[in-house]
C-alpha cells in the first residue's frame, strides 16, 4: 500500500514535468538573475527572545480537508504580520493541500516579513520557481530526499539566497539532515505516512538536535500551553497553521498564542 507522502510525491514528479515543458529552466533562470534580494529569514529566527512564530496560509490538507472556507491569502497573511508573526509559511502545493504559487506572489507585495515556500520540494527547477515568487525560504523534507539529492538542494538553495528549513520526523534521519549541512533543523510533529500528531516527539527531539542550530517545531500545535512547553523545553520557534486558520479573530488567536493580548 502506498502511504500519503509517496502518493503526493509521486504527483509533485508529474507536476514538476509539466510546469517545466510550460515554462523551460533557462528562461526561469535569467529571471532570477534579476530578482529583488532576499530577506533573512534565519536571522529573523535566530534572533534572541521568546519562541517566534511561523504562521502558514493553508486553505486545506489531507488529514482535515477544509481547514478554511473564507480563504483570502493576502488579508490573512497581512493580519498574521500586524498580530505579531515573525515569519510567514505558505503552502503552495495545489493538488492536496489547495495552495498555490501565486499566493506567494501576491503575499510578497502585501507584507514585508520572511516568507517560506511550503511545498514537496524534489527538484532544483522548484527552488527557482520560489526565488521568483518571492520566497525567502524552502521547506527540504527529509523524509521525501535521498541524502544525495538533500545534500544537493540544501547547496542550491542556499547559492540562490534562500534559507533551507530541513525538516525531518523520523529520528532516523536526524543524522542525515545534519550531514546535509543544515542550521536551520524542523520536527515535524505530525507523521506524514499516518497522520499522527504528537507535541511531546519535538520535545523529545531538542536533546538531540545541536543548540547551534535554530530548531523549530511544527504541526499540531493549538494552545498557549502547548507554545508555553514547548518553550520550556528550548525550541526557538514554531510551525502553526491549523489552529490558526480555524479561528474567525486571526489577530486574536494569533495573540493568544504569543501570550501578547492585553
Ligand atoms: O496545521 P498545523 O498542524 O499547525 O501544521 C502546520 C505545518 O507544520 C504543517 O502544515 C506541515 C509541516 N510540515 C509539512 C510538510 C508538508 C505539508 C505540510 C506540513
Amino acid at each position: 500500500m502506498t502511504n500519503i507522502l509517496e502518493k503526493i510525491v509521486a504527483k509533485k514528479q508529474e507536476e514538476i514535468a509539466s510546469r517545466r515543458s510550460l515554462i523551460p529552466v533557462e528562461v526561469l533562470e535569467a529571471a532570477v538573475a534579476e530578482a529583488p534580494p532576499v530577506r533573512d529569514f534565519f536571522a529573523a529566527l535566530a534572533a534572541p527572545g521568546p519562541i517566534k512564530l511561523i504562521a502558514e496560509v493553508k486553505k486545506a490538507s489531507p488529514s482535515k480537508g477544509i481547514i478554511r472556507e473564507n480563504f483570502d491569502p493576502v488579508a490573512i497573511a497581512r493580519e498574521y504580520e500586524a498580530a505579531g508573526a515573525t515569519c510567514l509559511s505558505i503552502l503552495t502545493d495545489e493538488p492536496f493541500f489547495q495552495g498555490k504559487l501565486e499566493y506567494l506572489a501576491q503575499i510578497r507585495q502585501a507584507v514585508n516579513i520572511p516568507l517560506l515556500r511550503k511545498d514537496f520540494i524534489l527538484d532544483t527547477y522548484q527552488l527557482l520557481e520560489a526565488r521568483m515568487a518571492g520566497a525567502d525560504a524552502v521547506l527540504l523534507i527529509a523524509e521525501c530526499l535521498d541524502d544525495c539529492n538533500l545534500r544537493k538542494l540544501h547547496n542550491e538553495a542556499i547559492e540562490l539566497g534562500l534559507t533551507p528549513l530541513v525538516e525531518f520526523y523520523d529520528p532516523e534521519n536526524l543524522d542525515r539532515v545534519l550531514a546535509a549541512g543544515a542550521t536551520l533543523i524542523g520536527v515535524n510533529n505530525r507523521d506524514l505516512r499516518t497522520f499522527v500528531t504528537d507535541l511531546g516527539h519535538t520535545i523529545r527531539m531538542r536533546d538531540k538536535v545541536p543548540l547551534d542550530a535554530v530548531f523549530v517545531g511544527e504541526s499540531g500545535i493549538y494552545t498557549r500551553d502547548d507554545v508555553l512547553r514547548l518553550q520550556e523545553a528550548g525550541v526557538d520557534a514554531m510551525l502553526v497553521g491549523e489552529s490558526l486558520m480555524r479561528q474567525p479573530d486571526i489577530t486574536t488567536a494569533v495573540k493568544t498564542l504569543l501570550g501578547t493580548l492585553s
